[in-house]
């Protein structure tokens, strides 16, 4: 797919960080919040915000069975943070009855990264990528364990600094569906939505 469309899951959250990182890198954008946008876009990115509102939201707008439908079907999605959360095919200390849209097959950790801590930034090490990222980390999710058929991008000690094989997972991929604990919209650095556009363009 050469010139694809991807578009923002537009019902909570960072919308315009996400947006805007991707013009940076050239790429046809489009909001998401009904059933007939859903058709319309070639990739999604389901941004940082709160998950248990979000899946509520989707729910509400009639999107989150149709997103299921075509997560299923392959449609790549980038989640990042409550992103990731909702990617999650299982939830660790969600709210009773969350609800997800799923595809990655792993365990989710609902603001694992406590409540001291509960927002850090540090330098993350991501697979694919020379040099490190700035992760910021707000009320962040951590991976709590993957299926065979996810590769792990990225891990971080429990403080923040960079885990080596040891530390919590942050970044996962599987197929064509990515996942990011942090929030790599914040800032000018879209090298993470360029890992997850090639990965569309691949598709
Ligand atoms: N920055 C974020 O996206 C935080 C995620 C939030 N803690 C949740 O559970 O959805």
């Amino acid at each position: 797919m050469t010139s694809p469309t991807v578009g923002v899951l537009a019902l909570q959250g960072d919308v315009r960080e996400h947006l805007a990182a991707l013009e940076r890198l050239g790429v046809a954008t489009t909001r998401v919040r009904r059933p007939e946008e859903v058709d319309a876009v070639d990739a999604l990115v389901v941004p940082g915000g709160e998950s248990t509102t979000m899946a509520k939201l989707a729910r509400t707008f009639g999107v989150l069975d149709p997103l299921r439908k075509r997560i299923g079907a392959g449609l790549p999605v980038l989640g990042t943070c409550a992103g990731m959360i909702m990617l999650a095919d299982r939830v660790l200390d969600g709210a009773a009855g969350q609800e997800t849209l799923g595809g990655i097959d792993m365990t989710v950790r609902r603001n694992a990264f406590g409540r001291q801590v509960d927002s850090f930034e540090g330098p993350v090490e991501v697979a694919g990528l020379d040099t490190p990222v700035h992760g910021v980390f707000i009320r962040a999710p951590w991976v709590e364990s993957v299926g065979d058929g996810v590769e792990v991008l990225a891990r971080v000690d429990h403080d923040g600094a960079p885990g080596g094989a040891a530390g919590r997972i942050v970044a996962v991929r599987q197929g064509c569906l990515m996942a990011t604990s942090f929030h790599p919209e914040v800032g000018e650095d879209s090298r993470v939505h360029g890992l997850f556009v090639d990965l569309v363009r691949g598709s």
